[in-house]
């Protein structure tokens, strides 16, 4: 396995050039780890640089995923392995202070996503007497393919006091309070916010500085309400990624919306056309965020018959139950001794764009665990996250099916949850949400 600063990479992550100043060409101490690497030409050139000021741009970093565009990045990127995502309840009451933020973040996020320190001091070169700009903990370490990906909560334009930040007549309507579902366990501090923030990368540290420099930033306008880390991709969204397991040990991603699926994202996944109060929303999408606790200790002790039962796929190769190879497409008409091969409660029946008025989601959840519960079990499962261009069709029927008939529920606890508009991407100059504010 290949190691960066002692640490092991995540498999398929490349040894890259570390994190740079912004604005300065690289630091000292990339540097000196370029030239510990054998990048000795590299520190040549880099200190020519250095020394005299923007006369040619730094080499550009690998691992970096584009931040501008008609999208967001963190959607169809292909799914990073680690992920650290924050919802937050905005605290001033001033539209010009929240605009200012997300300008703000926008900045940090530029600088972030290129493996640069943010702000012009970065977490050592500014004032001595003053708090870093850059907390500094990624400050060795590569780009990663990090991608942060904004939303915003219904609760941002309205809470019971009615219209906040000017925002009358720009709540999509799509934008909906997510109804109760059968089985659900909410816990209020896990769920909803204003804000949320989706910071994926190959390396776990370089997501979590990402996170904690926007907390940092918004530090007296908005604060974290709940924030999840996810140790492992449980979807691919890109026919080239390999498909990762879930906790319960099963291939999760197989049927996925893929990034070179273009006819499906424009018909599942973004927002395209919309008229009137979101019309902002166009290029778009829907973030639905669900902590689902997994009851893994009853899993393990299941059967494995049980287990291929309950998903309708088998756990070695992900195959449907029905025969064939991981993507063949599942028959529910097959019937074996007992029924059906792919059984009608299986969670692959429930959920299949052929009970679900063909509709299909962009999935892109993580495995969690958070220690455990005092009780013996480990407090672990998915964090769900899936992108839809619309909730209320591509999200709330399918839940509330699964709530209902899908026989892997009695193993789910669903304790979080959280439904957030994505804007549009963002163009050279402008900053995130910017059509909210300004068109
Ligand atoms: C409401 C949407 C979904 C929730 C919530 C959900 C939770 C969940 N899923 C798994 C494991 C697997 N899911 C698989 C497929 C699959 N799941 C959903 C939707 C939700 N899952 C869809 C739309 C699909 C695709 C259905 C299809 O088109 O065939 C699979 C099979 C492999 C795959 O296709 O990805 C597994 C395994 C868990 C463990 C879980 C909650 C913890
Ligand atoms: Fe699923």
């Amino acid at each position: 396995m290949s190691t960066h600063g002692g640490r092991p990479l995540p498999a398929g992550a490349q040894q890259e050039e570390p994190r740079r100043r912004k604005g300065k060409g690289l630091s000292r101490r990339s540097l000196f780890a370029a030239a510990g690497a054998g990048g000795v030409g590299l520190a040549a050139g880099a200190v020519v640089h250095a020394a005299y000021g923007s006369a040619r741009e730094p080499a550009p970093v690998a691992g970096v995923v584009p931040f501008h565009g008609e999208h967001q990045a963190g959607i169809t990127t292909d799914a990073q392995d680690r992920m650290h995502i924050a919802a937050f309840d905005v605290t001033t009451q001033d539209r010009d202070e929240l605009v200012a933020l997300l300008q703000e973040w926008t900045a940090a996020i530029e600088a972030m996503v290129q493996g640069q320190e943010i702000g012009e001091g970065g977490a050592t070169s500014g004032d001595y007497d003053a708090p870093p700009e850059d907390t500094g903990e990624a400050s060795d370490l590569t780009a990663s393919h990090l991608t942060v990906t904004v939303g915003f909560g219904r609760t941002l334009f309205q809470d019971d006091g009615g219209a906040r930040f000017g925002l009358e007549g720009r709540l999509p309507e799509a934008l909906i309070e997510l109804p109760h579902f059968p089985g659900d366990a909410l816990e209020e501090a896990r769920s909803g916010g204003d804000l949320v923030v989706q910071a994926c990368a190959d390396d776990p540290q370089v997501a979590v500085h990402a996170v904690r420099n926007l907390a940092r930033i918004a530090f007296g306008r908005a604060r974290v309400r709940w924030s999840q880390i996810g140790f492992g991709r449980t979807s691919s969204t890109s026919a080239a990624q390999a498909t990762p397991r879930n906790l319960f040990g099963f291939k999760d991603g197989t049927a996925n919306i893929k990034s070179q699926d273009a006819d499906d994202l424009a018909g599942h996944v973004w927002v395209s056309g919309a008229a009137g109060a979101g019309a902002w929303m166009n290029g778009g999408t829907y973030l639905v965020a669900r902590r689902i606790r997994m009851h893994i200790e009853t899993w393990d002790r299941s059967p494995l018959r049980e287990q291929e039962a309950f998903i309708g796929r088998t756990k070695r190769t992900g195959a449907p139950l029905s025969g064939g190879e991981e993507f063949t497409e599942p028959d529910f008409a097959l019937q074996g001794r007992g029924g059906p091969l792919v059984p009608a409660d299986s969670h692959v029946a429930v959920a299949h764009p052929s009970n679900n008025n063909g509709v299909r989601m962009l999935r892109r959840g993580f495995n969690y665990t958070d220690g455990s519960d005092g009780l013996g079990r480990l407090d672990a499962g998915l964090f769900f996250i899936a992108f839809v261009v619309d909730a209320r069709t591509h999200y709330v029927p399918m839940q509330t099916a699964m709530a209902k008939h899908d026989a892997l529920s009695e193993y789910l606890r669903h304790t979080g949850s959280g439904l957030f508009a994505v804007p549009p991407g963002v163009q050279p100059g402008g900053y995130i949400g910017q059509t909210l504010f300004e068109v």
